[in-house]
């Protein structure tokens, strides 16, 4: 059925504008734990985060991100998979319209209550995110699910300023934040090669998928979900979901460390 904005439509009709929607190596995908295979040759994680590089927090109305100033080296991802150094960009979360669904990965069909990307470009190779954005190397993205249990104190910071950006292209000052805050105790991790996984959904991405959850709660999860994706102007509606389901694995290989 042709719609006249596929994009609002959701992912199944995204095909229609990205053709690449179908194409080998989309994301997220559906990791099953048995088929992963171990590789001796991957590295430990080594991120590298100046809480300086923070500037602001923003509603695009797909999600909410945290900014960061990616002119210089400050704050770096090496190790894990990745041949090179790779800058922070942005962080931002995928999450559903209840606490039963909301990550974009899933583990032995699993999946959490919601999802936190970390991304970062290849600044060795490429000299802009968009250009680095169309390259098979381009981008690295470190995923951290979200399970639900206690309140998590350092989500805490993003979840307070939520009410200052409900409306779709609110952004205000974010700064002295060093996401590391959010990670795991542990950063063993799956890898495989995928795609973005919102529109232009572009094949470019190195996804590294933490195994250990950190924690949220319901009330951090609503607040996500009172978020507007309609601006000033238009009949507001929330960003109840915004994950995309798991796509096919094609044949691709899932390592871990
Ligand atoms: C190249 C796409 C980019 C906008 N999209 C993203 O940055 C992005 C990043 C991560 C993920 S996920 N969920 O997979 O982690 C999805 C999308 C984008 C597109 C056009 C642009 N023009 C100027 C800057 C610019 C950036
Ligand atoms: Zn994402």
């Amino acid at each position: 059925m042709k719609l006249l904005f596929p994009c609002l439509a959701g992912p199944a009709h995204w095909k229609e504008v990205f053709p690449v929607a179908n194409g080998d190596r989309q994301s997220p995908i559906d990791i099953k734990t048995e088929e992963t295979k171990y590789d001796p040759s991957l590295r430990p994680l080594n991120p590298n985060y100046d809480p300086a590089s923070a500037k602001i927090i923003l509603n695009n109305g797909h999600s909410t991100s945290v900014e960061f100033d990616d002119t210089v080296n400050k704050s770096v991802l090496t190790g894990g998979p990745l041949s090179g150094t790779y800058r922070l960009r942005q962080i931002h979360f995928h999450w559903g319209s209840n606490d039963e669904a909301g990550s974009e990965h899933a583990v032995d069909g699993m999946k959490y209550a919601a999802e936190l990307h970390v991304v970062h470009w290849n600044a060795e190779k490429y000299s802009s995110f968009v250009e680095a954005a169309r390259q098979s190397d381009g981008l690295a993205v470190m995923a951290v699910f979200l399970k639900i249990g206690e309140c998590n104190p350092q989500l805490k910071k993003i979840t307070d300023r939520l009410d200052t950006i409900r409306i779709k292209g609110k952004r205000a000052l974010f700064t002295n934040f060093d996401p590391s805050c959010l990670l795991p105790k542990s950063l063993d991790y799956w890898t495989y090669f995928g795609s973005l996984t919102v529109p232009p959904l572009l094949e470019s991405v190195i996804w590294i998928v933490l195994r250990e959850p950190i924690s949220v709660c319901s009330e951090q999860l609503a607040k996500f979900r009172s978020l507007l994706s309609t601006a000033e102007d238009e009949v507001a509606c929330c960003l109840l979901r915004n994950y995309r389901p798991p796509q096919p694995l094609k044949g691709r290989e899932v390592r871990r460390n």
